[in-house]
């Protein structure tokens, strides 16, 4: 075809759109990758003629959730997913935005909602995420509202309990997903008592039927018995598949309360979820308990008192979308120039300023169970690595900082987490995100102590004060009492198990309170356990000792008082600090000894000999020896006089003796990382 033939052939009005069509769709699959509110910014506002053509979602939101009178309170759901980990949280949630058109269905889409770097290699949700969605059901348009929920991976109820539990808080019902070969674990048992105390509608369902090891007909038994919902509340679905999803959204829509909220109440909102962002400050996921709000409205945080001009508001479908109000049942994001996540705390309730309304209940800032030292690898990072820390914790609130120095490790700081997940998690961000390369110490927990000293009473201000440093353990003379954080375990594995687990959890100073079958063959254990005791590696050993068919998760069980000591770690004589432990008097022994055995493994040889000790006050407990290099001074010696040998020995042990005496040992620092990382097993 000629130049001008084709030409114009082109401006026939079909071409140009048979063109334009090509056009736009090549460069919609370009921009698949890029978020939603971008694609919709900067390409399908250019769409009015082809945009219904396509299978996008983005004009129907314009259209749908703009019209906020479209969803009175009556056709608003709440709900969030909690599984155990792997069980197919994620998957069903992408399946869901699917459905209701939120993402187009392509496979980079995978776990929508997992955002952070670490979240998508751990396969595990840590930041909750969320996610607004249109569904049309007999008719009537309903605005789903799935909060997503971060997950705890490794057992650690604590880690992100908190953060589950506010989550959960803004909704009126939960899908509770088992796996249908794997049937109920640990983390089934606790999302499950979390959404129950709350008081959330449950709905069971069944994932992965399309596995060919699949049970369904167990698993419905064992959620009767152990949760004592009826078998035909439960909803079988294959998320990979897509097989039955659509059930699951009826479910919520027909079983899922509305919010117990009103248009006409005063403007009351909860903060389930907060995250800085640089360029605008602290974004602050709201559930709307009441009334409306408004760009540009003056709002109050509960917590402080302070009060904020609202910048901007939306709703997250799952990337933001802008929206001029919010309404009573909605839940969206909110900026509203707040600098520190500390101001928009989770838990906390916002209100107008002008209409002050009663805080809601339950708000606790979230509290540090797990501490550790962190440092730089070198001391020529400590900028570096500081600012890190900083920039992190601006977006997690629930990290403790302190600043701290030792002599082995140089400055550094104390931080303190949630719990172990959590800790490790901040880490790997620290070097993911920041490039950033520490020494983490080894956690510890935070102990009590009631002090019967009159003048350390006063100095502290209170009787009982909180150990987070061993260093700083008070000696047993000033005090009358010591209080170690205990946690109520609970695992779940094969019964063919049961002693080697009960054994373990023996050696742990764990307590039985109780056993029960969930099926012929699983067992469900609750022991009370000291928080010090199963912190690092217990499950570690639980998963291995089971051949990985434990689960294992638990709770908070507040403080109970036990006989604790501090030992020392004596290095020919000298204490070195940052090896201080605190354990319990009937374990001291074994915890001894294992930390010299680690030490010697982890010591070089030296020019002379070194005792590695521990001790209890002056008592030493358990001692290893580091062998000396010994130069054969003797090698030069062919027969001849014996005395000339024994001169010769004595003058080389003398320079060992001044080399000792004057020498400090050298210990390499990854020697200290190493017995620091792991406590005794
Ligand atoms: N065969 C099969 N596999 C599934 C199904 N649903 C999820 N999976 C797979 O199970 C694995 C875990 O799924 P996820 O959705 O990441 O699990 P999760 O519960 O979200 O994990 P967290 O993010 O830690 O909460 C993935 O490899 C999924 O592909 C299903 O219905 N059938």
């Amino acid at each position: 075809m000629s130049f001008s033939l084709a030409k114009r052939w082109c401006e026939t009005p079909l071409m140009r759109r048979v063109l334009q069509f090509k056009i736009c769709r090549r460069k919609i699959q370009s921009y698949n990758n890029m978020t939603y509110s971008v694609l919709r910014h900067r390409w399908i506002k250019r769409l009015p003629v082809f945009s219904g053509g396509f299978k996008t979602v983005s004009t129907q939101i314009d259209k749908d959730t703009l019209d906020l009178s479209k969803f009175p309170v009556d056709r608003i759901r709440n709900f969030s997913i909690i599984a155990h980990i792997d069980h197919g949280k994620s998957t069903l949630a992408d399946r869901l935005l699917e459905i209701t058109g939120a993402i187009a269905k392509t496979a980079k889409n995978k776990q929508v909602l997992d955002k952070l770097q670490v979240e998508r290699e751990r396969g595990i949700t840590v930041k909750a995420q969320t996610a607004s969605l249109i569904y049309s059901h007999e008719g009537q348009q309903y605005l789903l509202n799935l909060i997503d929920t971060p997950v705890r991976d490794q057992p650690g109820h604590v880690d992100f309990s908190y953060e589950v539990s506010r989550s959960i808080s803004a909704c009126q019902g939960v899908l509770l997903i088992v796996d249908a070969n794997q049937g109920i674990q640990a983390q089934t048992v606790a999302n499950f008592y979390l959404a129950f105390e709350a008081q959330l509608a449950i709905i069971p369902v069944i994932n992965k039927i399309d596995l060919k090891n699949a049970d369904p007909d167990r698993v419905e038994a064992q959620i009767e018995k152990v949760f004592d919902i009826p078998r035909e509340e439960c909803i079988r679905i294959s998320a990979k598949l897509g097989t039955n999803v659509e059930a699951v959204l009826q479910a919520v829509v027909n079983r899922v309360p509305r919010p117990v909220a009103s248009i006409d109440d005063p403007f009351k909102a909860l903060v389930f979820d907060s995250n800085f962002d640089h360029y605008r400050g602290v974004v602050a996921n709201i559930a709307v308990l009441g009334g409306r709000v408004r760009k540009g409205d003056r709002i109050v945080s509960a917590h402080l008192g302070k009060s904020y001009e609202v910048n901007e508001l939306g709703l997250l479908r799952p990337d933001e979308h802008p929206t001029q109000k919010l309404f009573a049942g909605q839940v969206g994001y909110m900026i509203a120039g707040m600098k520190d996540v500390k101001e928009a705390q989770i838990g906390d309730t916002l209100y107008l300023q002008d209409h002050p309304v009663e805080a809601l209940p339950g708000f606790k800032p979230a509290k540090a169970m797990v501490f550790a030292g962190m440092y730089p690898m070198d001391q020529s990072d400590y900028a570096g690595l500081r600012s890190a820390i900083e920039r992190l914790t601006l977006n997690d609130s629930s990290v403790t900082v302190q600043r701290d120095s030792s002599m082995a490790l140089g400055a550094g700081w104390r931080l303190g987490f949630l719990g172990l997940l959590h800790m490790e998690v901040f880490n790997q961000r620290l070097e993911q995100e920041y490039n950033a390369s520490v020494i983490v110490t080894a956690p510890t927990v935070p102990y009590k102590a009631v002090l019967s000293s009159a003048k350390l009473i006063k100095e502290h201000g209170r009787e009982e004060i909180t150990i987070v440093n061993p260093a700083q353990f008070p000696d047993r003379s000033v005090v009358s009492e010591y209080l170690e954080p205990m946690v109520l375990g609970t695992i779940l594995a094969p019964d063919s198990y049961t002693s080697k687990i009960m054994s373990l959890c023996l050696t742990r100073r764990g307590i039985q309170k109780n056993m029960v079958y969930i099926d012929e063959q699983r067992v469900m254990m609750k022991y009370l356990f000291p928080l010090n005791e199963i912190v690092v590696d217990f499950y570690d050993l639980l998963k291995s000792l089971s051949s990985g068919y434990a689960s294992f998760d638990y709770e908070n069980a507040g403080y109970q008082a036990a006989d604790l000591i501090k030992m020392n770690i004596l290095l020919n004589g000298q204490p070195v600090e940052e090896l201080i432990t605190i354990v319990h008097r009937g374990r001291a022994y074994s915890a001894g000894k294992a930390m010299c055995e680690r030490l010697k493994d982890s010591i070089p040889r030296q020019m002379f000999e070194v005792a590695v000790q521990a001790a209890i006050g002056s008592k030493v407990i358990a001692r290893e020896t580091i062998k000396a290099f010994r130069k054969n001074v003797l090698a030069k010696c062919y027969g001849g006089d014996i005395t000339r040998k024994m001169k010769l020995l004595k003058k080389q042990a003398e320079g060992k003796k001044k080399m000792r005496r004057i020498g400090n040992v050298e210990v390499p620092k990854d020697a200290f990382i190493n017995v620091l990382k792991r406590k005794d097993k």
